[in-house]
C-alpha cells in the first residue's frame, strides 16, 4: 500500500529522493532538525535542473519547486489556488491550544484573509515609525550591556545578546511589557518564550496522540502546547483589560485594539484571538530578527572593509540628520544592502510552503497539482544558486545597492517570503535590525574572537541558527 501511495510523483514523471515506507520524508523535515537544511540543499543540487522534485509527508504529496518563474505563479499570480498553509489541526479544545490555533500564521481561507486585512494596517510605515523610540531605548540597553561585557576583555556571544534585545523589543512593542532580559538574567518572560519557541521533544508524540485518539486526548484533558503558554495568555488578558480601561502606549496591542474597535472587525477578533496575535508576534519576531542580527554582525566582523564602509555611511547619516533618526536609518543604502545580503546568505527561514486549495496545472510544464498537495519553496538554495548569484558564498552587499538591484532575478531572493502571504512584519523587523546595528557599529569595532571564524548552522523548527553562537571581540570605537 505504501509503495503504491509513494508512486504518486514517479507516475507523473517527477523525481523523488528516497524516503521511508509510510513516513515518506516527514522525519527528514521534522525529526532530524539538524539535517533538515542539508537534506534540502542536497536535493536541490540533484534535482534543480528538472525545476522541481517530489516528497511525501506520510502519504501527502509535497512538490518542491526550484524554478523562479513557476514560483511566481504559485506565490503571486495564482495565489487564489495557494492561499493556505498546512493545516496542523491542533484544535484540542484546551484554551492553550485554541489560543495557538487562532494565530494568523495558522489560519486559512476567508478567516486568514479577514484577519490579515485587520492586522495589515498595524504594520504601515507610520505605525512602525511610532515604535522607533521604543526600539531605540532597547538598542541603547543592548549596547550598554554588550560594552560592559566587552570591558572585561572576554569575547561576547552576540547571539545571546541580540536574542535578549529582540525579546525586550518585541515584549515592549507587542505587549507594552518591560521584560528587561538585558538587565535581569533569569527572567520569566524569556524562559516561557524559549519554551514556546523550542517545544519539548514529546510535543510531536502528543500531536500524534491527538491525531489518532482525539476523544481520549480530550477526556484526559491534555494539551499539545506547554503550560508556559498560560503565562502569556494571563499577561495579555490583564494588559488588554488595562488598555480597555483607557491606558494607551502606542504599541501593537493598542493598534490591534484600535483595529478591533472598528465595527466591521468585531467578529474577526475575539479576546482570545487578540491574545493569540500578541503571542504570535513574540514567536515570529524573537528568534528571526535575533538571528539576522547575529549573522550580520558575524559577516561584518569577517569583512572588515565592509564594516568600515558601513560605519562611514552611519557617521555621515548622523551628521546629516543630527542623530540617529527614523528617516536617516530608512534611507541608508549600504545599511539596507548589508542586511539584504546577510538575509541572502543566511535566510532565517530556509524553506516556506503553501497548500494547494484548488487543483492547478502549472503553465510552465503542464503538471497538475491536486487540491491538498503541498508546494515548498527552497529559499536557502535559491539564495545560493550560482546561476542567479555569481560567487554565491561571498558577502557582497553591493548586489543590493539601488544601481545593481535591476540585475536581481525576481523570486531568487525571498527571505521574507513573497506574495499576499509574505511576512507581515518585514518592515518592522528591518527597522529593528537597522537601529541595533547602527548603534552597535557607531560604538564598537567588531572582530571575530580567536577560534570562532566559522559558523556551525543548526536548522530546527524551520529556522537556521548559529549553533555555537557568534563570539565577537568588541573594541570601543576610538573617535
Ligand atoms: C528578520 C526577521 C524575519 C524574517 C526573516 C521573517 C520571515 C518570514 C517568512 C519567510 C514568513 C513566511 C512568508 C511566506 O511564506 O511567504 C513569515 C511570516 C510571518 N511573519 Fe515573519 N520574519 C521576520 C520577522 C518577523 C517579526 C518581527 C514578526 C512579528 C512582529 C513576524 C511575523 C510574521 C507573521 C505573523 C507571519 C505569518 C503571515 C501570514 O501567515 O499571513 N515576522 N516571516
Amino acid at each position: 500500500y505504501s509503495k503504491w501511495r509513494h508512486n504518486y510523483w514517479s507516475s507523473r514523471g517527477v523525481s523523488c529522493p528516497p524516503g521511508l515506507p509510510f513516513i515518506g520524508h516527514f522525519h527528514k523535515e521534522y525529526f532530524v532538525g539538524k539535517n533538515a537544511l542539508d537534506f534540502y540543499v542536497q536535493n536541490y543540487k540533484k534535482f534543480h535542473k528538472s525545476m522541481m522534485y517530489g516528497m511525501y509527508d506520510f502519504f501527502k504529496p509535497v512538490l518542491v519547486i526550484c524554478d523562479p518563474e513557476m514560483l511566481k505563479n504559485v506565490l503571486v499570480k495564482d495565489f487564489d489556488h495557494f492561499g493556505d498553509l498546512r493545516d496542523f489541526n491542533l484544535r484540542t479544545g484546551n484554551e492553550r491550544d485554541e489560543m495557538v490555533s487562532e494565530m494568523l500564521s495558522l489560519k486559512n481561507g476567508a478567516e486568514w484573509k479577514n484577519l490579515r486585512a485587520v492586522m495589515t494596517p498595524t504594520f504601515t510605515s507610520g505605525k512602525i515609525k511610532s515604535m522607533f523610540p521604543l526600539v531605540c531605548d532597547k538598542a541603547d540597553a543592548l549596547i550598554k550591556f554588550s560594552m560592559k561585557q566587552a570591558a572585561q576583555n572576554t569575547p561576547v556571544d552576540m547571539k545571546v545578546n541580540f536574542g535578549r534585545f529582540t525579546m525586550d523589543t518585541i515584549a515592549s512593542c507587542a505587549f507594552g511589557i518591560e521584560c528587561n532580559s538585558l538587565v535581569e538574567e533569569n527572567n520569566e518572560f524569556t524562559r516561557c518564550a524559549d519554551v514556546i519557541f523550542n517545544p519539548p521533544p514529546h510535543t510531536v508524540l502528543k500531536i500524534l496522540f491527538f491525531r489518532f485518539l482525539p476523544k481520549l486526548f480530550r477526556l484526559l484533558n491534555l494539551s499539545i502546547n506547554p503550560p508556559e503558554n498560560d503565562f502569556f495568555i494571563d499577561m495579555a488578558k490583564q494588559t488588554i483589560a488595562l488598555r480597555e480601561a483607557g491606558q494607551r502606549r502606542g504599541d501593537f496591542l493598542d493598534l490591534l485594539l484600535e483595529a478591533r474597535g472598528k465595527a466591521s472587525n468585531k467578529q474577526e477578533m475575539s479576546d482570545l484571538c487578540l491574545v493569540s496575535q500578541s503571542v504570535l508576534f513574540i514567536v515570529a519576531g524573537y528568534q528571526t530578527t535575533a538571528v539576522l542580527l547575529s549573522f550580520s554582525s558575524f559577516l561584518l566582523a569577517k569583512n572588515k572593509d565592509q564594516q568600515q564602509r558601513l560605519r562611514d555611511e552611519m557617521r555621515q547619516m548622523v551628521e546629516e540628520h543630527g542623530g540617529i533618526t527614523y528617516q536617516g536609518i530608512m534611507e541608508a543604502k549600504l545599511l539596507e544592502a548589508c542586511l539584504q545580503e546577510t538575509l541572502r546568505l543566511y535566510p532565517p527561514a530556509f524553506v516556506t510552503e503553501r497548500l494547494c486549495t484548488k487543483t492547478y496545472t502549472l503553465p510552465n510544464n503542464g503538471l497538475t497539482i491536486k487540491a491538498g498537495n503541498l508546494v515548498q519553496v527552497p529559499i536557502w538554495s535559491l539564495h545560493h544558486d550560482p546561476q542567479y548569484w555569481p560567487d554565491p558564498e561571498a558577502f557582497i552587499p553591493d548586489r543590493f545597492l539601488p544601481e545593481n538591484k535591476a540585475d536581481i532575478i525576481p523570486f531568487t531572493h525571498m527571505p521574507f517570503g513573497m506574495g499576499p502571504r509574505n511576512c507581515i512584519a518585514m518592515r518592522f523587523a528591518l527597522m529593528e535590525a537597522k537601529v541595533a546595528l547602527t548603534k552597535l557599529l557607531l560604538q564598537a569595532e567588531l572582530e571575530l574572537a580567536p577560534g570562532h571564524d566559522k559558523l556551525t548552522l543548526l536548522s530546527g523548527n524551520g529556522l537556521i541558527i548559529p549553533q555555537d553562537g557568534v563570539m565577537l571581540v568588541l573594541r570601543p570605537v576610538s573617535e
